[in-house]
């Protein structure tokens, strides 16, 4: 890069708001991060307050400049990267929100989407969209705002609303209404997308009934998304890098060839798995996706979503009193007793890939008189390598993972070297843990400096990469394999249709 240039990363989680300066190495230098409210109105609802997303933005944009010693104005470009699927819509006059976002846990349309599948629609899902029948995606989102707002159905067919995930959202802020766009990853994750052709699926619209005049225009991931305002920023800066999170990592860990694999360790796990310019379609409930879009050209993944992982760590933490920090566990596992065989299954709210059971609920099984804290703590860890190793399969099956496939991880979690160990064990395969750990936000950052001409190509970029640590497999296979046979008994008794 560059010398001397900066680029302000915006990393939009589902607990907190971000932001990142990158230097002209792009290494971070100054961060802002602060969390925000977490409304569970009802059992299985989740919803954040637009506003409160936007504003918590904003002072991570002042807290990191001001850190970094930088004003905007010395602001190269911005990156943006979120949490995928989470919906907001808005009226384009006044730029409110009619609702609060409904977030990606949320499984109010859950019999929505039951009832479409019975009714045979999951096929010309799968095929237009690469997705599956799950309150998971945007669309049932959508569509529940707009039969459920007063008034909203009639705003949206007279073209007064805006849908948009939240990068669309925070560019809209950002560039003070001037600008309705996002970017194919986010695009990808909605349901209305045809991951094909690259547009709106008008098919798709029709069977939600959501008018094409909301949706946003799709951009390439690195693109000229608009200008800041002086208004918002207190300067003009492009925007010109834009990533889904899990598809922002994907970049992050550079895996820009057919057969790299990376996978994020936070609240929950996402592995991606880049299948390059073709979009292989999972025989094994995995979904294709685009990992990212530069030049006008897709390059498509297929992704395996796990809902909890480090939540569950939580769990342990504030659930059950059992830790003080997450860091704990280690050690925990590590003094458990070695012939006690317990597992925990985290459905706390249903299962993902592969097993997309949204009823199911977590249970602990295999507990004897000696099980305490340490054998509980294992189980917990040992549940984000057998969850990891549910995908890898799938993956294998599909043609898509080999045996040489070397899997880059990242994500808070990756910081437990027992986890990661239990993960290298399971996977009978080598795990990667880069130095630079903040993947999400600079893959943001390396698209918007690529996009500026202050970065080069990915071939370099992919270069930078740096490993810190590589795990290898210390279990041997009969003794992996005999302890995931007694993971998969254990899912299977916890599923709702056993
Ligand atoms: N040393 C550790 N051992 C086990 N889990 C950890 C450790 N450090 C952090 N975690 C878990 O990692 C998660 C935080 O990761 P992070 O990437 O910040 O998540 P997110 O971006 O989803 O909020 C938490 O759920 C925490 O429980
Ligand atoms: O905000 P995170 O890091 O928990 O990521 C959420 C994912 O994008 C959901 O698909």
């Amino acid at each position: 890069m560059k010398n001397g240039e900066h680029i302000l990363a915006l990393d939009q989680g589902t607990t907190s708001s971000r932001a990142i300066v990158f230097d002209d190495k792009l290494r971070p230098i100054a961060t802002g991060q602060y969390e925000f409210t977490q409304h569970f109105p009802q059992s299985g609802w989740v919803e954040h307050d637009a506003q409160e997303i936007w504003s918590t933005t904003r002072k991570a944009i002042s807290t990191a400049l001001a850190d970094a010693d930088l004003t905007p104005r010395q602001i190269a470009a911005i990156g943006i990267t979120n949490q995928r699927e989470t919906v907001v819509v808005w009226d384009r006059d006044t730029g409110e929100a009619i609702h609060r976002a409904i977030v990606w846990q949320d499984r109010r349309t859950a019999q929505t989407t039951d009832r479409l599948r019975d009714e045979g629609h999951e096929e010309e899902v799968i095929t237009r969209t690469g997705l599956l029948l799950d309150p998971y995606f945007s669309a049932s989102k959508l569509a529940w705002l707009l039969d459920n707002v007063e008034g909203a159905r009639a705003s949206a067919r007279e073209g007064r609303l805006a849908f948009g995930t939240i990068d669309t959202w925070l560019i809209w802020n950002l560039t003070d209404g001037k600008r309705h766009v996002t970017d194919a990853t986010n695009a990808a994750r909605t349901m209305l997308y045809n991951i094909h052709e690259g547009r709106w699926d008008d098919h798709m619209l029709d069977m939600w009934n959501i008018p094409a005049s909301m949706m946003p225009e799709v951009m390439d991931c690195a693109a000229e998304f608009g200008m800041t305002s002086g208004e918002t920023l207190g300067a003009a800066v492009p925007i010109r890098g834009v990533a889904g999170d899990q598809q922002a990592a994907t970049v992050g860990q550079a895996c820009f060839e057919k057969g790299m694999m990376k996978s994020t360790y936070g609240t929950g796990c996402f592995a991606l798995l880049n299948t390059g310019d073709t979009a292989v379609r999972s025989q094994n409930r995995l979904l294709t996706t685009i990992g990212y879009q530069i030049g006008g050209k897709p390059t498509y993944a297929v992704e395996g979503s796990i809902f909890m992982a480090g939540a569950a760590v939580q769990w342990l933490r504030d659930g059950l009193g059992l830790i003080g920090s997450a860091g704990q566990t280690g050690g925990l596992a590590q003094d458990a007793d070695p012939h006690q065989n317990v597992y925990l299954v985290p459905a706390f709210t249903g299962l993902g890939a592969p097993y997309w059971d949204a009823d199911a609920r977590g249970a602990l099984f295999g507990m004897t008189r000696n099980t305490g804290p340490k054998e509980i703590a294992k189980a917990t860890l040992e549940s984000v390598a057998y969850q990891t190793r549910d995908l890898f399969e799938a993956m294998k099956k599909d043609g898509a993972a080999t045996d040489a496939t070397v899997l880059r991880v990242d994500g808070g979690m990756t910081a437990s070297d027992w986890t990661m160990q239990a993960l290298a064990d399971q996977l009978q395969a080598p795990v990667d843990r880069p130095i630079v750990r903040e993947t999400t936000a600079l893959g943001a950052a390396y698209l918007a400096a690529m996009q500026s001409d202050i970065a080069g190509p990915p071939e370099d970029f992919a270069k930078s990469w740096q490993r810190d640590k590589q795990f290898t497999p210390q279990m041997d296979t009969e003794t992996a394999n005999r302890k995931y046979a007694g993971w998969r008994d254990a899912v299977r008794r916890t599923l709702s249709t056993t």
